[in-house]
């Protein structure tokens, strides 16, 4: 957190010397009040030039105070959303960096919460959490340091308090520290569920599920409320205004022991009192400010999780960068999302470069699984992945993804233009004309051309405004945009009219000429038509070769191209979507 506050050092700076300004004249004070008591009190008459010295003396002091006050609060405003912004960059940036399988484990609305929620944690950490602290030390020690200066003796009531209050204060700050980071956590569930029920407000709809929805939400913002009805009772249960009311009637006994004794004068008592009174504004917000940098530091935590994980290291790669010729080789690779579960058991392929390989089996056996290792996705747990023979994990993962590109079978869209959909995997802007011909090829450019603003029509968030099969086309095209080497399609639109399925078809046949294609598909006729066929059951491969090969020797592949009657060359095994997480932040 320290290192970084760093590019703000100046403001912080300025900040330090306005509230220290701030400080030392709110002490000045009644110091000079004092001295106007004693300028009319003190002597046989009151002394009527000293009193008039002392009124000017004030204003000016109150003047300076106010400058001061401005810039210190200038300065830490701008401070405090310096480092939100900045911490809000740096999470984005971290979130960028991350690898899939990190987004798997986490919720995206939690994410969402940390670059917001958390973010805005460490603004309120700074002003007035951090603001106040400085405040109350300068407070403190002010009041006792002027104290010292109208008699040293008087010194034992306020410095008993300022021990006593520092080891209040310490132990307050470790019972808080673990309801703060509940606090923080509980915050981004709660924004998790919004999250989630609204990115699945269809099914939350159509399933008539918006009152389980709805108690679900209000569960989560009452154990929200909870800790953070915790925290202010942690806050609340502060022992420093009890020890601060003792200290004054401690310091108010002694000033009168030494007023009778003769040597104190009233009105040094009165300047005595009035500094002890200034001690009460800070130690009642002591645990308030406390509360708020505990909250901050809670959030700093969870922001840092994203900033400084060491999964970026893996997601950076290798260091080898080359023109990839589409070779692709699996040696026995064995592969599982959770550790123990394994989802795919020794695969071994090798696939030439320029050929189409149809990858089929039941649903759940692992076809996507397999696209998803190519441009490293994810990395095997054991065995291989070898493009052009050198492994995925030496690869630099961006050179690498530039020129493998898998299009999944649920298609992310952003809420852009259709132009700006398809040069999102591009290096560079790309041009129009690249667009289009990348569009044309994927059999997307009518439909689009058909769309209100053509190139420029803006999609609903996730695709919402398209059909699956313009979805999956427009999905193709993006990924034809950069023009990759080795080009993976997990194509689910099973059910998708003749026409369509007929512009896919054609797509796919345009799309794979002059690159190493993999497909999952449950249409027979183009199954066929590729070089190599693999055929997965639980993980494994059970099969590999040509149709007639297939057919011949793999009972599997003999089932699932078993012919329905009246609809010939559809996969007899149905295939569902897959359900992956954290893709849609
Ligand atoms: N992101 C993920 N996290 C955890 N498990 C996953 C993830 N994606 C897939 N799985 C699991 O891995 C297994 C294989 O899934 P995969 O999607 O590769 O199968 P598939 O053959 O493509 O299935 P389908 O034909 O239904 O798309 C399944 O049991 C699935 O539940």
């Amino acid at each position: 957190m320290l290192g970084q506050t760093r590019p703000f050092r100046l403001v912080i700076a300025v900040h330090l010397a306005g509230s220290l300004m701030w400080q030392v004249l709110s002490a000045a004070i009644p110091l000079t009040v004092g001295l106007g008591f004693d300028a009319v009190l003190g002597g046989e008459r009151p002394d009527l030039g000293t009193f008039h010295l002392v009124v000017a003396v004030l204003l000016a002091l109150v003047v300076v105070r106010g400058v001061s006050g401005v810039v210190a609060t200038y300065s830490l405003e701008s401070f405090a959303s310096g480092l939100e912004r900045e911490a809000r960059r740096q999470v984005f940036a971290g979130l960028l960096r991350k690898s899939q399988g990190w987004f798997d484990r986490r919720r995206v609305g939690d994410l969402s919460a940390r670059a917001t929620g958390d973010a805005e944690s460490l603004n309120l950490m700074v002003s007035p959490g951090f603001d106040m602290a400085v405040d109350l030390t300068l407070n403190i020690l002010m009041p006792v340091a002027f104290i010292a200066l109208i008699d040293p003796r008087l010194l034992l009531s306020p410095v008993l308090f300022v021990v006593l209050f520092a080891v209040a204060l310490f132990e307050h700050g470790r019972r808080l520290e673990p309801v703060s980071d509940l606090t923080r956590e509980r915050f981004g569930s709660m924004t998790a569920q919004v999250t989630e029920s609204v990115a699945g407000i269809e099914v939350v709809e159509s399933a008539g599920g918006v009152e389980q929805e709805r108690a679900r939400f209000a569960a989560r913002a009452r154990e929200y409320r909870d800790a953070a009805v915790r925290q202010a009772r942690a806050q609340a249960l502060s022992l420093p205004p009890l020890l601060l009311t003792l200290a004054t009637a401690g310091a108010l006994v002694h000033s009168v022991a030494l007023l009778r004794a003769g040597a104190l004068t009233i009105g040094e008592l009165v300047a005595v009192l009035g500094l002890m009174g200034t001690l009460r504004a800070p130690t009642q917000l002591a645990s308030f400010s406390m509360g708020l940098i505990h909250l901050g530091a809670a959030g700093a935590r969870r922001i840092m999780e994203v900033v400084a994980d060491p999964d970026d290291e893996d997601e950076r790669g290798g260091t080898h960068r080359a023109a990839v010729a589409g070779e692709i080789v699996m040696e026995n690779v064995s592969f599982g999302y959770d550790p123990g579960v394994p989802v795919l058991r020794d695969v071994s392929f090798r696939v030439a470069p320029g050929s189409t390989v149809a990858v089929v089996g039941p649903t759940g056996s692992g076809k996507s699984t397999v696209l998803r290792l190519l441009n490293r996705t994810y990395v095997p747990d054991r065995g291989r992945v070898l493009v052009d023979g050198v492994a995925t994990t030496e690869w630099d993962t961006g050179s690498l993804r530039s020129q493998i590109a898998v299009v999944e079978q649920d298609v992310v869209l952003f809420s852009r233009t259709i132009a700006e959909n398809l040069s999102a995997g591009a290096d560079t802007g790309a041009d129009r004309s690249r667009l289009e011909s990348a569009a044309r090829t994927a059999q997307a450019h009518d439909f689009i051309m058909a769309s209100e603003h053509g190139y420029d029509t803006v999609v609903g968030e996730r695709g919402a405004t398209l059909s699956g099969g313009q979805r999956q086309r427009l999905a193709i095209a993006r990924a034809l945009v950069a023009d990759p080497r080795v080009l993976a399609v997990d194509d689910a639109t099973s059910a998708v009219d003749s026409v369509t399925e007929h512009e896919l078809q054609l797509a796919m046949r345009q799309a794979a000429a002059g690159r190493t294609t993999f497909l999952i598909t449950p249409r027979l006729s183009r199954v066929r038509a590729a070089d190599h066929i693999l055929v997965m059951d639980r993980g494994r491969i059970v099969g590999q070769g040509g149709h007639e090969q297939l057919l011949d020797g793999c009972p599997l592949y003999r089932r699932i191209f078993a012919p329905y009657p009246g609809e010939p060359g559809r996969a007899a095994v149905p295939r569902r979507p897959s359900v992956r997480k954290g893709t849609h932040l």
